[in-house]
């Protein structure tokens, strides 16, 4: 059977000096309003995964992330989305919400306290797992 094609997703955890992590809370008018997830969003066409993150984060939060920086940290994916969620912790400026909504800077275990899309909660353990390893 054909399935069409998902839509590709790109994500990040930005983790702060002091070990926390940014969670963005979507406007409430929005498909997912009020609920917390990765800043990030889709990948436009002709765009690399990456260009596409640093556009989002540059638009959503004003700050420009360091490309070198990024770790592939895990995706997940449902019938008719796929994220990729990148580790970052170098970039340039402050983070703030330009676009609505709210950020927040979380500690790792307290992730999934948050409500959250679906798919962001296997994300997010696999962020916490990451980090108590060493990993990221
Ligand atoms: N950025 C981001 N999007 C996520 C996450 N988890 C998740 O389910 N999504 C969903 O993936 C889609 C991301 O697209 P987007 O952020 O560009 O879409 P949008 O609805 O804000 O804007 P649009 O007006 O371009 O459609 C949204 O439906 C969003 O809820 C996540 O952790 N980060």
């Amino acid at each position: 059977m054909l399935v069409p094609v998902p839509v590709l997703v790109v994500a990040a955890a930005l983790i702060g000096a002091d070990g926390r992590v940014c969670l963005q809370r979507r406007p409430d008018e929005k498909a997912h309003g009020g609920l917390w997830e990765f800043p990030g969003g889709k990948v436009e066409p002709g765009e690399s995964p990456e260009g596409a993150l640093a556009r989002e984060l540059a638009e959503e939060l004003g700050i420009a992330l360091d490309l070198g920086s990024l770790e592939p940290c895990g995706f997940a994916a449902d019938g008719g989305l796929v994220i990729l969620l990148y580790a970052c912790r170098a970039w340039s400026g402050e983070a703030a919400a330009l676009e609505g909504g709210a950020i927040g800077w979380f500690a790792p275990d307290a992730l999934s306290a948050q409500p959250m899309p679906p798919l962001d909660y296997p994300l997010a353990s696999q962020v916490c797992r990451l980090l108590s390893q060493g990993h990221i």
